[in-house]
């Protein structure tokens, strides 16, 4: 590496990727004329920076965006509105030249090391094959470099003549490292990069990509869905749910006090080494919204833990939430009236006795947690009338009677990314502090 420099002239208090209000929307085309018939927000107007040297990741559950993000930026997608500014230059407005300099400067590493490789070609030649492209040369010289820099990842510089079927998956992942520095890149999106690898190799090349970083004054983004990863490696996090960041900070000051209900969920499904507490779930109930229809307000609010109670209500969390998981699935499925006077033993018809439709509410309260009575007696005459309008197949009434009476602040309004009331910027209603049980 002797004669290769990694002089950074950005200044390190300068953000060397500004990302601006970034928006990816994958339209839905149907019938012969390709009509769009919906959109897909899979990145829904995210902003944040990175600065040289430093990592920054984004986490979230699966479909929230991430890979998203990682594409727009590198432009292997294009973005559908927003800016992404690369040392003051808004990559977005790059034509095929500029391009071809950026993807120098930005690298991506995958999951999959196997994408990165083509099977024929030796490991010097794959990692040499980016200088080739880029007109750097001779092959002899380009060559010398890759063995160079497979040293560098931890492998010999012999480990060139092999193939990358001969290579474990953690090798591989290296020598996928090895590729994406030769170009002596100054960014390096890594997507889920060690999530395929056993937990034992996946620590060794986390140590790697830091002392890379260091050595190199790389600035990282790092995109996983695995909390514990992102907190060995990153100096901040930006959290994601449904192509929106949610929360984001320093790693330190987001884990020992996370704001944003979604952080906390997602906290608590990191198994510990406490055996009471491992492998709980993430106490999230309820399926992912469909990102071509997200929720209005909130759009956590289906499925948040703590969602706020509207006011002049005052009953168990836990059970707030129950009713809430009730009217979502009432406004997203209807109810199976027919099902459930098939489950309490009737026929399809319209008659219900008293006892009959004392049955059919207790299995609705049962199915979705909610006991047989709640503790404040206003919300449970509304509860209660909204069951008796299901089982007299008035189900339109009783969606319309809860979204009346039970409609709460998350619904109604969008909560602004900022820092009122919290230490750092969190899309909440909330004032960071966790809802009371
Ligand atoms: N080309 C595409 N056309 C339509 N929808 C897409 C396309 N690519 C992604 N999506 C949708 O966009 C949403 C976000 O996907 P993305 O892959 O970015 O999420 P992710 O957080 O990276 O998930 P994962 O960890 O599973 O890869 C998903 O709902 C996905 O189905």
């Amino acid at each position: 590496m002797s004669q290769r420099t990694f002089d950074r002239p950005t200044d390190a208090d300068e953000p060397l990727l500004q990302v601006r209000d970034l928006e990816k929307h994958y339209p839905i085309r149907k019938g012969v004329l390709k009509q769009e018939v919906a959109r897909v927000r899979a990145v829904d107007g995210i902003s944040f920076d990175v600065h040289p040297g430093e990592t920054v990741g984004i986490v979230g559950e699966s479909g929230c965006g991430k890979s998203t993000v990682a594409k727009s930026i590198l432009r292997l997608d294009d973005p559908t509105a927003g800016s992404v500014e690369f040392d003051g230059e808004d990559i977005t407005e790059y034509g095929d030249r500029e391009l071809k300099r950026f993807r120098r400067e930005a690298q991506m590493i995958f999951q999959n090391p196997d994408s990165s490789f083509d099977p024929r070609m030796t490991i010097g030649e794959s990692v040499s094959e980016p200088l080739r492209i880029h007109g750097v040369g001779p092959r002899t010289r380009r060559l010398e470099i890759a063995r160079d820099l497979l040293e560098r990842v931890g492998l010999n510089a012999d480990d060139a003549d092999r193939y990358p079927h001969e290579l474990s998956g953690g090798q591989k992942q290296r020598v996928a490292l090895a590729r994406a520095l030769v170009v002596n890149p100054r960014l390096v999106v890594a997507d889920e990069p060690v999530s395929a690898l056993d937990v034992s190799v996946q620590a060794e090349v986390l140590s790697l990509l830091q002392d890379i970083q260091e050595e190199f004054n790389l600035a990282i983004l790092f995109i996983s869905h695995d909390m514990s990863v992102v907190r060995e490696v990153c100096d901040r996090v930006a959290v994601m749910y449904l192509g929106q960041i949610v929360e984001i900070g320093s790693t330190e000051e987001l884990f020992a006090n996370p704001e944003h209900p979604y952080t906390r969920a997602l906290l608590r499904s990191i198994p510990t080494l406490d055996l009471d507490s491992r492998g709980i779930d993430a106490g999230l109930r309820g399926e992912v919204p469909d990102p071509t229809d997200p929720p209005s307000g909130c759009n956590f609010y289906t499925r948040c833990p703590e969602v706020i109670q509207p006011e002049g209500y005052d009953f168990e969390q836990e059970h707030w939430r129950s009713v809430m998981d009730l009217r979502v699935a009432m406004e997203r499925h209807g109810v199976d009236v027919d099902g459930l006077r098939e489950f309490v033993g009737l026929d399809d018809g319209e008659s219900v006795s008293e006892a009959d439709a004392a049955k059919m509410k207790a299995e609705l309260r049962r199915e979705h947690d909610i006991p047989e009575s709640l503790t404040d007696a206003s919300a449970e005459t509304v509860l209660e009338r909204a069951l008796d309008d299901v089982v007299h197949r008035n189900v339109a009434a009783a969606r319309d009677r809860l979204a009346e009476e039970f409609e709460t602040v998350c619904e109604r309004q969008e909560p602004a990314l900022d820092a009122e009331g919290s230490s750092r910027p969190t899309a909440c209603h909330l004032d960071g502090a966790p809802a009371d049980d």
